[in-house]
């Protein structure tokens, strides 16, 4: 049966393994076609075709919930869950979602998009299961990259406390985004070189043999047969002590293996663990080769008409890159400075760090929560820790940054990457909250470049300020195209820009937003309506003497975020003119609303919720009419 044939997991129930490979070649081909042109996380999703096709011929999905860690990997379960003509809409807006999503299908029972909830979703739905005394199964599949994560090794204990019945499949494919880190992926290393497991388990069955009846060999035997025994049960007993029923390691490329995995771990009454081995990019040889550079991709050329070589535009520096190389200026002058990442060195850009000061570099692996409060013991004994985190994933250390770094008053640097509408990864990923999850914490300083140049200046700034933790948000992808100072500044903390002084209203912008309003500015003085565009590069502290005057001033005031409105920078000044009993303040928020923005392109997106220059002039004019009627 063909591909294009298949709509359903009931149509491939009867296949043959045979049938099966070659449905997993033709799946094969259509995610490298399609990706092509969509962009997406390709690799992820080529390591899983084989397992997921697997899960879906032995499990009765949505009966029985199927549950995707992260969900980046989970095009495969798209593809047989009768969404495979949608793929031509892949991440882009109103088009199918590049993560799991219930809105899709009734086989989309978890949604996600950060790492490691999905141990827990699951022994949520085996407890529910049992005391509704149903009998579904239950199968989460998490990568080793996600094992890493926090959550994952709580859900570990309890599950292994709980002894519900659940299958839970370990996707090892020895890569995070980046190579991946950690004791526990040692670990799996040691499995997985199975040429010590399977020459240990000879060894063992030859020393079981020969153990001689008596003699001065008996001793040197049971201690070589200790150690073999050790290797014998290495595979998976760190599973087995924690109450699970440890399968493994199998080719996850190998149906017929997998199928018998299981079937075997469905026999089980209690908690399994399949530790599937895989290889990242499988079938695709740029991918296979480079997973690191093919987890996440924008369309590319296919590998058959690859002939000519990528031009290198000379691009815009991304705002990642303009920090990385600051924090690279700085660290040559400063030991103090360490950088820190949560399995992102590429995301973030240090990796070029990691290249000048690879003693200096610390990849914690997906742990926001662990490397939050690794800083504050970092900084506590007088280091310069450098935590670039993406604004979604610091949502993960809330409790670190105000119980052990703020509250302690440490200095730690928080180099908050992708804030703002972030585009094709949607809801789960924008980078929308931190002004509101940082603004209301006591003693954290919080920044916002303009542009590049300012970001390099903010770097400057925060490694220099020494009164406590201190944070800069910057956008995902390339600066506005501006030139670099030669020499970085120290900001004055606190202290506000006037770009584009004006009458009436003033609108007060952050990061990228102050572009938008110099636009709008360009636009309206067409009118010969002089907008006022305030640069509120300090959220926190605000400029206190410059709101001060703009109500003697008594302007109108926009207050422009690609933040939530609810606690921003709007939120801030609101809040600070409530405060001064200064009541008569006309005060127009402009932000990220109250909902959930979904994936596409960050223009429609800004679209969607009204930050353009349309919009602006639209606010202005409004408040121009009003100030009239207020006056008359
Ligand atoms: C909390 C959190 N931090 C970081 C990320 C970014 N991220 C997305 S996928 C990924 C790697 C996941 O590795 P693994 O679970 O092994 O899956 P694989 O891509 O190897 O299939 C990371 C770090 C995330 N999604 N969530
Ligand atoms: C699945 C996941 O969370 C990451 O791969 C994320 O999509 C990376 O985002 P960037 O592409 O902005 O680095
Ligand atoms: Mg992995």
């Amino acid at each position: 049966m063909e591909l294009d044939q298949i709509n359903h997991p009931s149509d491939i129930k009867n296949f043959s393994i045979k049938e099966l490979e070659e449905l997993a070649q033709q799946i094969r081909g259509f995610l490298i076609q399609k990706l092509s042109v969509t962009g997406g996380h390709l690799a992820p999703n080529l390591g899983v075709v084989e397992l997921t096709l697997v899960l879906h011929y032995l499990f009765e999905s949505p009966k029985d919930k199927l549950i995707f860690d992260v969900g980046h990997q989970s095009y495969v379960h798209k593809i047989l869950t009768g969404r495979k003509d949608e793929f031509d809409t892949l991440r882009q807006y109103k088009g199918l979602c590049g993560y799991i999503k219930r809105s899709e299908s009734e086989h989309d029972v978890w949604e996600a998009g950060h790492s490691s909830t999905s141990l827990s979703a699951a022994m949520g739905m085996a407890l529910a299961r049992d005391l509704k005394g149903e009998n579904n199964h239950v199968i989460a599949l998490i990568g080793d990259g996600a094992m890493t994560g926090g959550m994952a090794l709580e859900a570990l204990n309890h599950i292994g406390h709980e002894k519900k019945k659940m299958i839970v499949v370990l996707n090892d494919n020895e890569m995070s985004i980046a190579p991946n880190v950690g004791a526990i992926h040692n670990y799996l290393s040691k499995i997985r070189a199975d040429k010590h497991y399977l020459k240990a388990k000879e060894e063992a069955q030859q020393l079981l043999k020969k153990i001689p009846k008596v003699g001065g060999t008996l001793a040197k035997s049971v201690e070589r047969l200790k150690d073999s025994m050790k290797y014998l049960i290495v595979s998976g007993v760190l599973f087995e002590e924690l109450g699970f029923n440890y399968i493994g390691p199998i080719d996850g490329h190998n149906i017929e293996l997998l199928l018998q995995a299981f079937k075997q771990a469905d026999k089980i009454d209690g908690p399994v663990l399949v530790h599937v081995v895989t290889v990242k990019g499988k079938g695709y040889s740029p991918a296979e080769i480079d997973s690191h550079k093919w987890h996440g991709v924008g369309p590319y050329k296919l590998e058959s008409d690859q002939d000519e070589k990528q031009k290198k535009s000379k691009a815009v520096p991304s705002y990642s890159n303009v920090f990385s190389n600051s924090l690279i200026d700085l660290a040559k002058e400063d030991e103090r400075i360490i950088g820190i990442t949560a399995a992102m060195p590429s995301g973030t850009a240090l990796n070029k760090f990691a290249h000048h000061f690879p003693e200096r570099m610390i990849d914690v692996g997906i742990a926001e929560q662990h490397a939050t409060t690794m800083c504050a013991g970092l900084a506590d004994l007088g280091m310069k820790p450098v935590f670039a985190v993406y604004s979604t994933f610091l949502q993960r250390a809330y409790d670190q940054l105000v119980h052990d770094v703020c509250r302690q008053n440490l200095n730690v640097v928080f180099a908050i990457d992708r804030a703002g509408l972030v585009g094709d990864d949607g809801e789960t990923h924008q980078g929308v909250y931190d002004l509101a999850y940082l603004n209301h914490i006591p003693n954290i300083v919080i920044m916002v470049p303009k542009d590049e140049n300012e970001l390099q200046h903010m770097v400057k700034t925060a490694i220099d300020y020494n009164e406590g933790p201190i944070a800069f948000r910057y956008p995902r992808g390339a600066g506005i195209g501006v030139d670099m100072d030669r020499q970085k500044k120290t900001l004055s903390i606190g202290s506000w820009e006037v770009v584009r002084e004006g009458n009436q209203v003033a609108v007060l912008a952050v990061g990228p937003m102050v572009k938008l309003a110099q636009e709008a500015a360009e636009e309206l003085a067409k009118e010969n309506i002089q907008l006022e565009v305030i640069n509120a590069r300090f959220v926190k502290p605000l400029d206190h003497s410059m709101l001060q005057d703009l109500a003697n001033e008594k302007k109108a005031l926009i207050t422009l975020e690609e933040a939530s409105i609810k606690g921003g920078l709007g939120s801030a000044i609101l809040e600070f003119y409530a405060e001064e009993e200064i009541y008569y303040m006309r005060i127009k928020q402009m932000g990220y609303p109250d909902y959930f923005v979904e994936h596409g392109s960050v223009k429609y997106q800004r679209e969607e919720i009204g930050l353009t220059v349309e919009k602006i002039i639209e606010n202005v004019k409004h408040l121009c009419n009003q100030k009239s009627e207020v006056n008359t």
